[in-house]
């Protein structure tokens, strides 16, 4: 890399006219750091973008499968194919030596779960990326962060763990923060330009590398703005949005029975005009994005968020107001919920996703159990939940079982498929407006519904 960006002593990608073909043509080697739901997918894209790309993850079963050519993501279309053909032709390999691989990188992206636990961040994992890339950092590398972070993670925390471990000055490499915008399910669809990249470096140098090289990548252009903390700021803001959201239509769903409305319906047609964007009430929000996200902003800063706190608040309630609803229909039908057994349909954190953090699903069955009754979780992708601590079935397990209750709490499109004639009265709590029951003697209670 020869000319360097004025403002900066760090070069950047050579001469823009040159730079597509040389990073086409893998001559900025590409090391992608976590290979899970959305890391094997970004890896893979890079793969068939420069033919030169070496995936690290620390789990040994995750490498030996990608090295045999198989993705262990299920769920993403197109991913099975990708993975098969760039390992095929060498420009996808995997391992799990982390120094090693940043040896050979020029580009080094980080995809690592970065978590909360108990109520705090835990970046850990994204420490130890970091600590890998510093072994092999050289100068006129890049390091782009795509995992979020808390905002001013890349300058406070990313940045001074690179110069003290790898030696290097800070204007001898760069480092942007490149949000992956990106939801399971979509995965390449989203990475390949369902919206702008957004990037932003440390510096002009490292924004404009970004720039390059997203520009080679995402088909929907690249988004540039002042530096990393905004940009991880961005990332965050759209999270924090979300959950917000999701809290007031989850506040919302509380009114029906007291305004004697379908609230689902109000919301609907509240939408249908262009400054209202409420979002769908639910059994509770779960994931490692959305109820993540606000705790990288709650308590880590000097300004207090109640708004963010209540929010949070509210959606961590919504999985105990369904169980109590549950509880309700129980009665109502005559059933004490002390000699009830009750299915809990859905683990995972929304359908089609074998992702359990933060699964609403327990602190529901939970709830339930406190009050006496026998939990059976259900669900087509999971058969175990860390600290579920209820027998977990297969859906289709479920007609050989004598059941008094069921509540939806993640819409797989099984639940809606099964059979509901096929068993005798229950009460269920339908807590994604999913489920068709009017030609059944169920007793039926949907969050958010009239
Ligand atoms: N899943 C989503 O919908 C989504 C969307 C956008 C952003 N994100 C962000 O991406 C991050 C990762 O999400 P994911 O769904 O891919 O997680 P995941 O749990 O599916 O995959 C994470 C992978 O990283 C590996 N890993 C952990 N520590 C490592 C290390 N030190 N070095 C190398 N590999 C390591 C794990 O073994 C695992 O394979 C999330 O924490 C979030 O910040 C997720
Ligand atoms: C790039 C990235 O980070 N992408 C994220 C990813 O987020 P995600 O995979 O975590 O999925 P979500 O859809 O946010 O669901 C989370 C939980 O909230 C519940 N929920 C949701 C909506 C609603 O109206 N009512 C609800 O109750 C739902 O059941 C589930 O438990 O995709 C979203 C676009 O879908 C993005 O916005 C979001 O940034």
């Amino acid at each position: 890399m020869s000319e360097t960006v004025p403002g900066t002593p760090y070069p950047p990608a050579g001469d823009e006219r040159t730079f597509p073909w040389a990073f086409g043509l893998g001559e900025y080697p590409v090391a992608v750091y976590g290979l899970g739901k959305m890391g094997l997918p970004l890896a893979a894209v890079f793969a068939e973008e420069t033919g030169n790309v070496v995936g690290v993850d620390i789990d040994e079963g995750v490498v030996a499968g990608i090295e045999a050519g198989e993705s262990h993501v299920a769920g993403e279309p197109g991913l099975d194919d990708l993975v098969s053909k760039t390992v095929e032709r060498g420009a996808l390999r995997a391992t799990t030596d982390g120094e090693r691989a940043a040896e050979s990188a020029r580009i080094h992206v980080v995809m690592v779960p970065t978590l909360v636990t108990d109520g705090e961040p835990e970046l850990g994992a994204l420490d130890a990326a970091i600590e890998d890339i510093a072994a092999g950092l050289d100068p006129g590398d890049a390091v782009f962060v795509e995992c979020t972070v808390p905002p001013r993670t890349c300058v406070d925390r990313v940045q001074p763990a690179l110069v003290s471990e790898s030696g290097l000055d800070p204007d001898e490499f760069g480092l942007a923060f490149c949000p992956e915008r990106t939801m399971s399910g979509r995965a390449i669809e989203d990475i390949r330009g369902s919206y702008p990249k957004v990037v932003g470096g440390v510096d002009p140098a490292s924004t404009e590398l970004a720039r390059r090289v997203y520009r080679e990548v995402n088909d929907a252009g690249v988004h540039t703005v002042r530096d990393a903390t905004t940009a991880e700021a961005v990332k965050v803001f759209e999270g924090l949005y979300r959950d917000v959201n999701i809290a007031l239509a989850n506040e919302l769903a509380q009114f029906a029975d007291a305004f004697g409305i379908d609230v689902t319906e109000a919301i609907e047609t509240a939408n249908t005009q262009p400054f209202c964007d409420i979002h769908t009430p639910g059994a509770g929000v779960g994931g490692h994005c959305i109820p993540y996200y606000p705790h990288f902003v709650m308590g880590e800063f000097e300004p207090d968020a109640p708004l963010l706190r209540t929010a949070r608040a509210v959606n961590d309630r919504m999985p105990v107001f369904v169980a109590e609803r549950l509880l309700d229909e129980l009665r109502a039908v005559g059933t004490t919920p002390a000699d009830a057994t009750v299915a809990v349909l859905g683990l995972t954190y929304r359908p089609g996703v074998a992702e359990v953090r933060a699964t609403p699903a327990k602190p529901l069955a939970d709830r339930l159990a406190d009050a006496g009754v026998t939990v059976l979780g259900v669900d087509p992708l999971v058969d175990y939940v860390p600290g579920f601590d209820h027998e977990v079935l297969d859906p289709y397990e479920l007609y050989d079982r004598e059941l008094d209750g069921a509540v939806l709490v993640t819409d797989h499109d099984v639940f809606s498929e099964l059979d509901w004639g096929a068993f005798d009265r229950l009460a269920v709590v339908d807590g994604r407006q999913a489920l068709d029951l009017a030609e059944t003697d169920h007793s039926v209670y949907t969050v958010g519904g009239g």
